[in-house]
């Protein structure tokens, strides 16, 4: 911005926003209305704490290549501005605009302007909490950064032009900006790609200890954090802003009638995520790919819910999960049935066992639970439903081991999912209750000579004898 803006910047307040939907008259947007797509833009802003003073969808008949919207509309927003106290600083555009759009944009407005990728960028920023994810955000900024040095070209080339070297001193000035963020943005990949490595070491390392892995995923603001908290007990943060979560949290938890799983909770999907930012999200989404089960979380109150639940299965096709894939079990979580009338509650109760029976765990034909995470309604059948496909690859067995079976114990650890380990006798004999794929129990007992009791069956007289 030129020197020109800064008596208007000087009263501005930046914690005060307008937000615009720019909305193309002809655009045919199937699934979401523009009421949506501006109520999404004013939840995204307030993300991020900004209190917004007037929210408006701003019709378009087409695309103006200056300004994107219409000379009249444009005065009337600085109109607006210029009579709001304290006068807003920032605009929020919702739309993806061109540098030139950008700046000519905020020299009519004298705010502001942050365009859909730049809120979003915002929001990744404040949020982002483990090194990879600072990172990502960091080089998503850079590239964002990069893609419009068109504009301070224009800008430089304005203020220093004329001074006759060849090419003039502003374009040298863009060249010279050019490489130093290009040497910014090599230099963050090769620590991205140093942080991987690191990351990729601990997974494999969580993986020897071959607890099932819960990935909780799904749009944002649909509740995964609060479920989780609800899982856990543990407190992760869980909030009504949109993105409460960037990177992903993961616990270690005992559930109840299930056994100890590992619970990893993940940010929320949005429409139409700009392109730079995919990559940024994404490596807050590959734990997704090591889970044995996907909680696919739903606020299944709101009314976009299908789209959402599209939205959600198409970004998890970029990372490879296909919606046939059955390498991981998905169970949808119909959550907020709490905000449903009673007619629509039982509706979603009865429709979601209905499509259970038989479902075969895909992304396209997922087991479906409904629940209210808030409120913690049906959680036991949750945890029913998780119960039941881990024990579709997994038995339970139980088996007893005296003092000298330490190495068919050391096994066990390594390669089974041990639930409890009780003293069997005064010996120093113990109960194990354990967690094992069929042929991981073929091999044990065909390596160690010792009988797995499956389902803990057998193992119940025994408990019973020690009560009597
Ligand atoms: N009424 C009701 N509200 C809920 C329920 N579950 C979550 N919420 C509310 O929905 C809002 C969002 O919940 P979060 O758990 O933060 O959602 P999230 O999916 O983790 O969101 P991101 O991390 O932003 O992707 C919060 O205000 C919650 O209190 C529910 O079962 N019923
Ligand atoms: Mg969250």
């Amino acid at each position: 911005m030129g020197p020109e803006d800064s008596e208007a910047y000087e009263h501005a307040s930046l914690d005060h926003a307008i937000v615009l939907h720019p909305h193309l008259f002809r655009e045919q947007n199937g699934l979401r209305s523009a009421e949506e797509r501006l109520e999404e833009a004013v939840g995204l802003t307030a993300a991020i704490k900004l209190t917004i003073t007037d929210a408006q969808i701003v019709t378009l008949s087409e695309a103006r290549p200056a300004t994107l919207i219409g000379r009249g509309k444009v005065e009337e927003i600085r109109t607006a501005l210029d009579m709001t106290e304290p006068r807003p600083g920032l605009v929020i555009v919702n739309a993806n605009l061109t540098p030139v759009q950008h700046r000519n944009l905020e020299n009519e407005w004298k705010a502001k302007v942050l365009d859909r990728t730049a809120l979003i960028l915002e929001i990744f920023g404040a949020r982002a909490q483990t090194k990879e994810g600072r990172l990502q955000v960091a080089l998503a900024h850079l590239n964002y950064q990069r893609s419009r040095l068109v504009r301070s070209w224009t800008h430089l080339e304005r203020q220093r032009g004329g001074a006759g070297f060849l090419g003039g001193p502003g374009e040298r000035q863009i060249e010279a900006d050019r490489r130093i963020l290009a040497d910014k943005i090599d230099r963050l990949k090769a620590q991205i790609e140093q942080v991987r490595r690191t990351r990729t070491l601990q997974r494999a390392k969580r993986k020897k200890a071959p607890h099932p892995v819960i990935a909780l995923v799904g749009y944002t603001n649909a509740g995964k954090s609060t479920l989780f908290n609800r899982m856990t007990g543990a407190g992760v943060m869980a909030e009504d802003l949109l993105f409460a979560t960037l990177d992903p949290t993961m616990r270690a938890v005992d559930l109840p009638g299930v056994g100890r799983v590992i619970l990893s909770d993940t940010v929320g999907f949005i429409s139409d995520l700009p392109t730079d930012l995919v990559a940024a999200f994404r490596a807050t989404l590959e734990e997704v790919l090591e889970a044995d089960i996907i909680l696919h979380v739903r606020d299944i109150a709101h009314p976009e819910s299908d789209a959402q639940r599209h939205d959600v299965i198409s970004v998890l096709g970029n990372i490879g999960i296909e919606e046939d894939d059955l390498e991981r079990q998905v169970i949808e979580v119909w959550n907020k049935i709490d905000l449903l009338d009673e007619e629509d509650c039982s509706t979603a109760m009865s429709v979601s066992k209905l499509r259970s029976e038989g479902a075969e765990g895909s992304l396209e034909d997922p087991i479906i639970v409904a629940v209210s995470a808030f409120e913690g309604i049906n959680l036991s059948a949750l945890f029913a439903a998780i119960d039941e496909r881990l024990t579709r690859e997994f038995n339970h067995y139980t088996v007893v081991l005296g003092p000298e079976d330490g190495a068919a114990e050391a096994w066990l650890h390594q390669n089974g999912d041990i639930q409890t380990i009780e003293p069997a006798d005064q010996q120093g004999g113990r109960l194990i209750s354990v967690r094992l794929g069929e042929k991981g129990a073929g091999q044990f007992q065909s390596k160690f000579s010792l009988v797995l009791n499956q389902d803990g069956l057998d193992a119940q007289p025994l408990k019973d004898t020690s009560i009597a």
